[in-house]
């Protein structure tokens, strides 16, 4: 995504009417609207966004991502679906530059991650899973921090800031220490920092964990905006329903491996993603309950 082309809805961060619940609904449609890249989206035939080679890493001898192969077009809202300990967090670790692989490769946007790191990280914004802040920041400063981080000048940085903060709901927040956030806030600036850039591909781990209904979906709808103007998201989830209404391609993965890939309505094969989802990975514990858990 061009930086030129990243929202700048010009809103100052104190402008009192952004407190009322409408104005902000309506500056965060604005800021949704402007994130369409004109300059994605004529590249979304060509090179995948993210694609996993024969990716493998092994702990203590046992193989916890075993040679998954995955390719994430671009302009994709890409589901990673998976039970408790399938290793959807160790492969994204691994497809964003944060985990060294056993074997495999892995390419953003054509460039190696391990081999052009500085290239391929240009293009990729990632909220990982256990997010490690440096908390005693601001909420605006962490923001800005990442952006400076990036390369970005001042000026750009202080719009796309306000802009984010806004997107967010984090105004009224921005001056507070990260660390006294709540988990849902702390995840909100967490995105933000990803988001700065105006990255390509965004890896987003878990984005919506512990994020309120309300800034749950004005996220969507960002994001929504985001890949309709040609940029890709990939998230992992255990939430079918959210995968099946927000993705329109799913991998779902077990004890390491990739089981199906590919459009939503390919994977359910006419089934819900719920009922797909367990009947590819099984494991429904049929019992009678714990019976020292019933009220005498
Ligand atoms: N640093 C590590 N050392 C040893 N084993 C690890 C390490 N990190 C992860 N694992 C193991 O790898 C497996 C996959 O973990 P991972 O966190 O990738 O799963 P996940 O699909 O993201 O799970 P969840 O949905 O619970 O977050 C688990 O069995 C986990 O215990």
């Amino acid at each position: 995504m061009s930086e030129e082309n990243f929202p700048h809805s010009a809103v100052p961060a104190h402008d009192e009417s952004l407190q009322q619940p409408a104005a902000h609904a309506q500056v965060a449609s604005q800021i949704t609207d402007n994130i369409v890249d004109a300059e994605v989206a004529p590249q979304s035939q060509g090179t995948p966004a993210l694609d996993i080679r024969s990716l493998v890493k092994i702990f203590d001898q046992r193989a916890v991502v075993d040679g998954i192969n995955l390719t994430v077009p671009r302009g994709s809202f890409y589901g990673l679906v998976g039970r408790n300990g399938a290793g959807k967090t160790t492969s994204l670790s691994m497809a964003t530059g944060m985990l060294k692989p056993t074997q495999g490769q892995v390419l953003i946007g054509g460039a190696d991650i391990w081999a052009q790191p500085l290239d391929a990280k240009r293009k990729v914004g990632v909220l990982p899973d256990s997010v490690h802040l440096f908390d005693k920041l601001t909420g605006e400063q962490l923001i800005t921090f990442a952006g400076r981080l990036h390369g970005l000048d001042r000026q750009t940085v202080a719009q796309r800031t306000r802009d984010l903060l806004i997107a967010m709901d984090l105004t009224g927040a921005a001056g507070q220490q990260v660390a006294d956030y709540s988990a849902g806030m702390t995840k909100k600036v967490a995105l933000a920092c990803a988001m700065i850039h105006a990255p390509q591909l965004l890896v987003l781990d878990e984005p919506f964990e512990a994020v309120d209904p309300v800034s749950a979906s004005n996220i969507q709808d960002i994001l929504r905006a985001y890949v309709a103007g040609g940029g890709t998201v990939i998230i992992s989830s255990h939430v079918m329903d959210l995968v099946q209404r927000l993705c329109d391609h799913v991998a779902i993965m077990d004890k390491g491996r990739i089981l199906a890939s590919g459009t939503v309505d390919e994977v359910r094969a006419g089934q819900s993603l719920e009922e797909r989802f367990v009947s590819l990975v099984g494991g429904r514990v049929v019992s009678e309950g714990i019976s020292w858990l019933q009220s005498s």
